[in-house]
């Protein structure tokens, strides 16, 4: 058997390498093409920055975008700003093997695309399209969907996890995207977190006058964010917990009759975030007591999962990127290092999927105005083009080598098995320190 002919490692098929190979240069070759419209798409996203769930105008450009190219396309797919673009190869007798791109479109309050996501949906709409191009050219090994799935609100709410709550991911096989950062590399820990707002009722008064007829809010506010302060000692290091003061009174004179903080608090397991949620809880409650007020916990509708590693996929993708000329980090330090949470973490329980990182040509650092810059600078575009035709190879891959597919899908069982087995009886633990459901005002 020659080298363009492999035999896969279980016999059961052959790869047609060269074909694999041509097909690898065309999905180049249709994203080379595509480079301006797909520069200009990002560009009006990025100029336009919009809310989580509210991102109306990248809503009817990337629509639009796959309308005029024959894409079969669902606006507003179960949520406003969601949208599903579709392309299907011709019927072939082997199963439909369907794959999905998926694009982030949302922005940081005051900061604009402070985390990238205008060059999230280039990856992905460039890679639907190379991939597509690709397999137009050839007769694939099997029948292929293409699914291009537009989910919102990634920085506040959690659009994944509405649409896997609609479905949307039932059907598909492996799921990809790609997320900027400042080094390559096919998987960085994102952890799970959880989302409280927490709100101290307390009793206004004159501050001069009377002051010991007054409950002061502000008081437990402060109380309560120098408590998980103390509590961060303690903690374990791959843990996290940070608050912001939303209302904190509104006059000197006036004891402060209401405040709100808003804290996201993270672990790298959900069993974690359990006994993390209740270590706050009892911080935030510590507040009120001391104080007088009453407290009200509201927490965010969707916790995000921590992201599962699929080391078959990311070995893929990586051979992808090194052929392409991306030097991925070998630094300990990065790759151990925690870089958030995404709602990919729960589509990863869903699916077997992939969230690689990617460097944009800038030391920025993710969530500042500089990164800001640097997400719509020209320069990030090879990176995120190169990006593209990586997720779109590491498809190919998966279309072509049906013992790729089985070695992912083991890996997703196992890794799938392997957290459930940690996170069993957590359920309860979890809705209890969350007591503070039944807020009437969240
Ligand atoms: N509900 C909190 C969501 C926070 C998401 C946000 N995501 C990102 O920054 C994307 C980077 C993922 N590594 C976060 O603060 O982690």
């Amino acid at each position: 058997m020659g080298p363009d002919r492999e035999q896969s490692a279980a016999g059961r098929g052959r790869i047609d390498m060269s074909l694999l190979k041509q097909c690898k240069q065309r999905v180049s070759d249709v994203i080379e093409h595509e480079s301006g419209q797909l520069h200009a798409l990002s560009q009006d996203i990025w100029k336009a920055p919009e809310l989580a769930y509210q991102e109306h105008a990248a809503h009817h450009l990337l629509t639009s975008f796959f309308s005029s190219r024959a894409w079969e396309v669902q606006a507003h797919y179960h949520l406003d700003t969601a949208f599903r673009a579709q392309w299907t190869s011709e019927p072939s007798d082997s199963p439909r093997l369907h794959v999905a791109f998926l694009c982030e479109y949302d922005a940081l309050p005051g900061l604009g695309h402070a985390c990238g996501h205008n060059l999230i949906a280039e990856v992905s709409v460039a890679a639907a399209l190379g991939l597509r191009g690709a397999l137009e050219s050839v007769h694939p090994p099997r029948q292929i969907q293409i699914t291009v799935l537009g989910t919102p609100a990634e920085e506040d709410g959690g659009g994944k996890v509405d649409l896997i709550k609609a479905g949307a991911f039932e059907d598909m096989d492996v799921v990809f995207m790609a997320h900027p950062a400042q080094d390559d590399a096919a998987y960085l820990p994102d952890i799970a977190v959880h989302d409280v707002t927490v709100k101290y009722y307390g009793k206004a008064s004159h501050a001069a006058a009377y002051p010991w007829e007054g409950i002061n809010a502000l008081d437990a506010a402060i109380l309560a964010y120098n408590n998980i302060s103390v509590l961060r000692q303690q903690m374990q290091p791959s843990w996290r917990v940070h608050g912001v003061i939303k209302h904190g009174g509104v006059k000197p004179n006036i004891i402060p009759s209401y405040t709100e903080l808003e804290f996201y608090l993270r672990a790298p397991s959900r069993k974690d975030l359990a006994e993390l949620q209740e270590k706050a809880s009892a911080c935030f409650s510590a507040a009120a007591t001391a104080t007088g007020c009453k407290v009200e916990l509201c927490s965010s509708s969707h916790d995000y999962y921590n992201v599962l590693p699929n080391k078959t996929l990311a070995q893929a993708y990586i051979e992808n990127g090194k052929q392409l000329g991306m030097q991925f980090t070998t630094n300990d330090q990065v790759l151990n290092a925690l870089s958030g949470s995404t709602d990919f973490g729960n589509v990863t329980f869903e699916v077997p999927g992939i969230h690689p990182y990617f460097f944009i040509g800038s030391e920025a650092l993710n969530h500042t105005e500089e990164y800001t810059k640097a997400a719509g600078s020209d320069e990030a575009q090879y990176y995120t083009l190169r990006t593209a035709k990586s997720l779109a190879m590491t498809a190919l891959d998966v279309i072509f080598n049906p013992d790729l597919l089985q070695s992912i899908r083991h890996d997703w069982k196992m890794m799938k098995q392997m957290e459930e087995e940690m996170n069993s009886g957590i359920a309860n633990k979890a809705r209890e320190s969350s007591s503070g459901a039944g807020c009437a005002s969240c």
